[in-house]
């Protein structure tokens, strides 16, 4: 039995490093140090650009587009990074809020031909950071000297490129909980074992486990469930989710940790900053680097088997929300539209999901 950490535990690791602005290292056949755009800091940065030649910036296909930087990786651009780059010159191609300050910053000149597959593990990782998607990768030749001489994290491609599965959760404590709609309520807490946010399952009642459990998948918004925002209609939809629940007197409404479906708050934030600009929802998460929907819905249903359901009636007008559910082995038996709080701030928000994300309207 060994104490050190095993892949998946590096992985989060390595999250928490970006964040901070420490790069961390990823190890194959060739080797990276990789750097988080958003979080690069100048001693760090000078330090590198001393030791290391041949950095490029990796951004996504996406962001690539709204720069009119030539993609030639398919999902990803390798923008060469001149000698004299300066931190805020980096950071103004991974970040739109300075799309209209500093609209000059080509042409940009980006590498076809040669291996990109270290440069999209490391857009997966700084993505899964909740950070903007962009990556400084600087090619090392030895990760594993390079990452102890410089006590970095340390994580095979492998390791990135195999975590394709729904993260394994364990549920870490329930209690009874009274709700407004309902005095028996109990909250149940799950955890991730990739050191990922927490979930929650609020039950209701006593569901009979061997019939479909009136259910709602539900993501946070910070701003919609708890300042209640007009921009959305989630807090309307969770309260009312919640509600019918109730009045059934049993079902299950999983609460998941993906705010701004998947990019965290702060990237929510910038996306609405674009929209004050005249951006819709989804055309904000693409200038930033984002497809529209970063959620895995796979939670959803890891947490239903795991409380011993099989199949739902799920309360959602979003399509994506069933098929996951599907996919990831509980039956669907009935979809239950859930079409509250529309208001003139949300209405056009509300026709970009049906048009552009195949919302139910
Ligand atoms: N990136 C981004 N996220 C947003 C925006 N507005 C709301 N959200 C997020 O969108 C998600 C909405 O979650 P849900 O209401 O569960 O899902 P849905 O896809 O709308 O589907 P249903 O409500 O089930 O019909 C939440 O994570 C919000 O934080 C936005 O303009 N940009
Ligand atoms: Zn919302």
């Amino acid at each position: 039995m060994s104490l050190t950490p095993n892949p998946t535990e590096r992985i989060a690791r390595a999250r928490a490093d970006l964040r901070m602005g420490v790069p961390v290292v990823i190890a194959d056949r060739k080797s990276a140090l990789v750097f988080a755009v958003e979080t690069l800091n100048e001693r760090r940065w000078r330090h590198a650009l001393r030791l290391l030649e041949d950095p490029v910036m990796t951004i996504t296909d996406w962001r690539a587009h709204t720069l009119r930087a030539r993609v030639y990786d398919g999902d990803l651009a390798r923008v060469d990074i001149p000698k004299d780059a300066s931190i805020e010159w980096l950071q103004s191609l991974a970040d739109p809020a300075y799309d209209l300050s500093s609209p000059m910053k080509g042409p940009l000149k980006t590498k076809r031909g040669g291996d990109t597959v270290l440069h999209r593990a490391a857009l997966k990782l700084v993505k899964s950071a909740h950070l903007l998607p962009a990556a400084i990768v600087i090619p090392i030749p030895n990760a594993w000297t390079f990452s102890s001489t410089n006590d970095l994290t340390v994580m095979e491609l492998d390791s990135l490129q195999s975590d394709d599965q729904a993260p394994t959760m364990h549920q870490v404590v329930q209690a009874s909980l009274p709700l407004e709609v309902s005095d028996a309520g109990r909250l149940h807490v799950f955890r991730p074992d990739d050191g990922g946010e927490e979930h929650y399952a609020i039950e209701i009642g006593q569901p009979d486990r061997s019939k479909p459990v009136l259910s709602r998948l539900h993501s946070a918004c910070l701003t919609g469930d708890l300042l209640g925002s007009l921009k959305c209609d989630c807090g309307p939809q969770l309260r009312a989710g919640l509600r019918h629940i109730g009045d059934e007197g049993s079902g299950v409404l999983l609460y998941l940790n993906q705010e701004g479906r998947g990019i965290g708050l702060a990237n929510k934030m910038r996306a609405y900053s674009l929209q004050d600009q005249g951006f819709d929802t989804v055309e904000a998460n693409h200038r930033l680097g984002f497809e529209d929907d970063e959620r895995d819905f796979r939670i959803g249903s890891t947490i239903l088997k795991s409380m011993g359901f099989s199949s739902v009636r799920l309360m959602t007008n979003n399509p994506a929300k069933v098929a996951r559910m599907e996919e990831n082995g509980i039956k669907v038996v009935d979809r239950v539209p859930l079409k509250v709080g529309k208001n003139h701030h949300n209405a056009h928000y509300l026709d970009i999901k049906a048009k552009k994300s195949g919302h139910i309207l």
